[in-house]
């Protein structure tokens, strides 16, 4: 109960947050919802007014109807009127806040583990309930105005009718479990509508389109989306053919009452204490008994739907929050590096599962140096990228700039300080200046300094090429826009990571794999070069790549394996102890001989 108050709490504070006048003037629309007492009340002064030549009473009755029916009129109205606009807003507050909070969280948990991925799709499948809220809520207190205002009017007209609504009572807990139901419904179908809404993907994103082609797939991915789709809806039918069942026994516990009342009015009639009539108005009493009881618990188990939506939202706020309490300590970034970065016996297994990717890493990097980590696939050289740009945090050990604590520093300073380009680059559709001058902010529209960032990463033939010049619309999925080759894309993402000015870091995480390996070497040759010479900040520059031509340029290697370091040091020196480095190094260089 008490979540669900917190829920309607956080509701109402973003509709208010969001435009306070037209949630106030929304409140008033309950008022309407108290007419039908008032208009009870005025017709019997009017009645009796008649009955006993009263025309000051007459006309009272009158104008309070009249009035009461004004003031109905005027809320319902107004009431439509502005919670149509109230919706639009709010759904957009929410849907800038969902973005914002989750572009905003400093790690990457929520992309990479299958429960929060499984929370944020039932959030996003119920994105559109919270901007319905607003509709809901306000809903859902007429529905409880109004069915309250009936029962003081029915009591007033025949107490005993109270009775039925023992024989209604019974709803309560019937929609309660049905909430409850619900509930567990939506989180076990999560991660099957996730793997659905993925294999729709499937069927028309653009990369995968080939390989769908060649390998004629489309029905094996149309089946296997077909199944994923009827298993997240199982869950979800289960519980309300369920529900249905029960609907029918409160249903049934109903007709008993209203039965017996009927049954005891017709007595009545036949015994001559009451008329055929007053059996008739007994039947009508009833039906507005039981629509006074009912549908506001209705309404209420309806309200359950966007209170879940609500939940969901407030435990994105909550996780994003602590991410950020958690993750981001409150030094400030060194504007140079003196001395270097070292792992001190740093561990780290991704959260969520049981295998280490790194055990037990201790490594100095020395200030200025170029180092390249190289290893098989899967040996964890990514993992010590993604620990550096802290988009985790150590397991255990810890990370040391200069011997500060890394998890001590600002997350967003460090990360200004950072550059990076990486295998898995984005292929950002903008113009293609943009593209690259996205590398730098503050520069974004400086012609002269994304034309250097391009020259550096050799990537200065890519614009001529195109029809506009660095104008051109990028991605061909737009209006005028010119798809480009996967490695031109890499080598715009290449020139983002060189806008930066003065970078302390700076990553290519295999950002030239679509370059040869000649291209590949040639340019690193020149940026470790430039790397060096213009180090004056100590900057640190870690490559990794398996491909020992360009691997051989930087001043230290070291050699991950299996989650652990196996060797460290110079080419040179790695060749000279005859290790797996010097191993594989003969194993490439004599396939490229
Ligand atoms: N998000 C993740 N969640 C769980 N495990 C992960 C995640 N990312 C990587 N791993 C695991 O961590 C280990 C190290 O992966 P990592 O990406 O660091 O390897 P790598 O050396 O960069 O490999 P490659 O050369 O193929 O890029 C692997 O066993 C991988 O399965």
């Amino acid at each position: 109960m008490r979540d669900r108050w917190r829920a309607i709490r956080m509701l109402a504070r973003m509709a208010f947050a969001t435009d306070p006048w037209r949630t106030l003037g929304l409140l008033l629309e309950p008022l309407g919802q108290l007419t039908p007492p008032i208009i009870a009340v005025c017709l019997k002064v009017m009645t009796d007014g008649v009955l006993h030549h009263d025309p000051v009473s007459v006309v009272v009755g009158a104008a309070g109807i009249a009035g009461a029916r004004a003031l109905w009129f005027v809320g319902a109205w107004t009431g439509s009127w502005l919670r149509v606009r109230l919706m639009e807003e709010v759904g957009f507050a929410f849907d800038r806040e969902i973005a914002t909070l989750t572009a905003s969280i400093p790690g990457l948990d929520h992309q990479e583990r299958a429960d929060y991925q499984d929370r944020l799709e039932l959030l996003r499948q119920s994105q559109g309930l919270l901007g319905y809220s607003v509709n809901s809520l306000i809903y859902t207190v007429n529905i409880v105005v109004s069915g309250l205002a009936t029962l003081v009017t029915l009591a007033v007209l025949s107490p005993w009718l109270l009775l039925l609504v023992l024989f209604v009572l019974p709803s309560i807990p019937i929609a309660a479990a049905h909430q409850r139901w619900s509930r567990a419904a939506e989180e076990r179908s999560a991660a099957p509508a996730r793997l659905a809404r993925h294999l729709r993907g499937l069927t028309t994103d653009r990369d995968a389109g080939m390989e769908l082609r060649v390998f004629g797939l489309r029905r094996e991915i149309l089946a296997r989306f077909r199944t994923a789709w009827t298993d997240s809806m199982r869950a979800r039918l289960t519980t309300e053919r369920r529900a249905a069942v029960l609907a029918n026994v409160r249903d049934l516990i109903f007709a008993v009452g209203f039965g017996g009342a009927i049954l005891l009015a017709l007595w009545r009639a036949a015994a001559g204490h009451g008329t055929i009539g007053e059996v008739v108005i007994t039947v009508y009493r009833c039906q507005r008994m039981q629509a006074a009881v009912m549908s506001p618990i209705q309404a209420v188990a309806a309200l359950g739907s966007v209170l879940r939506a609500a939940d969901r939202m407030l435990w994105l706020r909550e996780y994003a929050g602590s991410v950020a309490a958690r993750g981001s300590g409150s030094g400030p970034a060194p504007e140079r590096i003196r001395d270097g970065i070292a792992f001190e016996r740093v561990s780290f297994r991704y959260p969520g599962t049981e295998a280490w990717a790194l055990r037990d890493v201790s490594l100095h990097i020395p200030a200025g140096t170029v180092v390249a980590l190289v290893g098989e696939n899967g040996a964890g050289k990514t993992t010590l990228v993604k620990l550096l740009c802290r988009m985790y945090e150590p397991t255990k050990g810890r990370i040391l700039v200069d011997g500060v604590d890394l998890a001590g520093i600002d997350v967003h300073q460090w990360r200004q300080r950072l550059s990076a380009a990486f295998q898995d680059f984005a292929r950002l559709e903008f113009t293609a200046h943009h593209t690259v001058g996205l590398g730098d902010l503050s520069r974004l529209d400086d012609v002269q300094a994304v034309g250097s960032a391009l020259d550096r990463a050799g990537a200065s033939d890519v614009l001529p090429h195109l029809p506009d010049g660095a104008d051109t619309r990028l991605g061909s999925s737009w209006d005028n826009g010119v798809e480009l080759s996967t490695g031109q894309w890499q080598k715009l993402a290449l020139g983002r990571a060189l806008m930066r000015e003065r970078p302390l870091l700076v990553f290519f995480d295999e950002p030239t794999a679509s370059l040869d390996a000649q291209t590949e070497h040639g340019l690193f040759e020149r940026y470790a070069a430039t790397a060096r010479s213009g180090s004056d900040r100590g900057m640190v520059t870690v490559l990794v790549s398996h491909r020992f031509s360009t691997v051989r340029t930087a001043d230290l290697i070291v050699v991950v394996d299996d989650g652990e370091i196996s060797e460290v040091g110079s080419h040179e020196e790695l060749l000279a102890r005859t290790g797996p480095y010097a191993e594989l190094y003969d194993l490439q260089a004599r396939s490229y001989r």
